[in-house]
């Protein structure tokens, strides 16, 4: 039996990337059944390890760390094969040059974080000073060689003509493995998928419906992100063309190479396992 009484509280996080999942979203229809919260991704994976929200975005490195109590949903992520133009690096001299320096972090990312961390320890040999830092690149930059930035705080900072060199950690990801990156997973508490089975699956399929919408009309999105945080309709409907939202084994061979070598640093605690949602069972994808 379900426990009807609970409602399905799902995350939302509050940045313009992952409006082609969201926009369409009929949350009218769940309104007995589920509420939302909109946060940052740190704020979204805190809440989903502690009990306080059941389903929806988290950064896949998130998942990596709370695997044992979650699956994820297949088709839905915020990934990209390549360039991401969300994720990006600012920095003052050469990237060779600064792997040893100063690097400072945003503290409302947890996937981007570690794939830097990756990145410069297996591919550049650095070893760097990190910090954390609220996302703001003037303040970043004022005690540091580098500072890296995520989502619409991204976005803003590479219309600013800082000056800096920028790099995109999806395309550098691309560069040395050949493979998708995905930053954000649908992740669902094991528990809620026990308690409520039929209502999670109407709310997945809800999530499916409301991605096929933002494909196939992305206009009024694309004029909404405009209005609320700049930018040109050209520069929205390239950066939406440019994310990938699907969640299938592309994106799953990057993921988990991106797990193993997370692992192999010692910044995962093991090995992760990537368990999938298929029609109210769980499948374990080894391959
Ligand atoms: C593509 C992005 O990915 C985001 C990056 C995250 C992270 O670094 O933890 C988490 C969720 C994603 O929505 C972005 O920030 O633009």
């Amino acid at each position: 039996m379900e426990n009807k009484t609970k409602k399905i509280r799902i995350g939302r996080i509050n940045y313009t990337n992952v409006w082609p999942i969201f926009y369409y979203f009929p949350m009218e229809q769940f309104q007995e059944e589920a509420e939302q919260l909109l946060q940052v991704p740190t704020s979204l994976n805190k809440a989903l390890a502690e009990g306080k929200i059941d389903m929806g975005p988290i950064s896949s490195f998130a998942y990596g760390q709370y695997f044992k109590d979650c699956v994820l949903f297949p088709d839905l992520s915020v990934s990209a094969f390549g360039r991401v133009n969300s994720i990006l690096l600012f920095h003052r001299r050469p990237l060779e040059e600064i792997v040893h320096g100063t690097i400072a972090l945003p503290t409302t990312s947890a996937s981007s974080v570690n794939l830097l961390k990756i990145i410069i320890s297996k591919y550049y040999g650095g070893r760097p000073t990190y910090f954390y830092a609220s996302p703001s690149l003037d303040d970043m930059m004022k005690e540091s060689d580098a500072a890296l930035l995520i989502g619409d705080d991204a976005i803003r900072a590479s219309w600013s003509r800082s000056g800096y060199q920028v790099t995109d950690l999806g395309q550098l990801w691309n560069h040395w493995t050949g493979k998708s990156m995905t930053f954000a997973v649908w992740a669902i508490r094991e528990q809620a998928l026990r308690e409520r089975p039929e209502v999670v699956r109407r709310i997945y399929e809800a999530f499916c419906w409301s991605k096929e919408q933002g494909m196939a009309r992305p206009e009024e999105m694309i004029r909404d992100a405009q209005s609320s945080i700049g930018g040109s309709e050209l520069y929205w409907k390239q950066y939406f063309q440019q994310l990938t939202y699907d969640f299938g084994p592309a994106q799953w061979e990057g993921l988990r190479l991106y797990y193993q070598y997370g692992w192999e640093l010692g910044l995962l605690e093991e090995p992760v396992s990537l368990k999938i949602w298929h029609d109210n069972s769980v499948i374990q994808v080894n391959e």
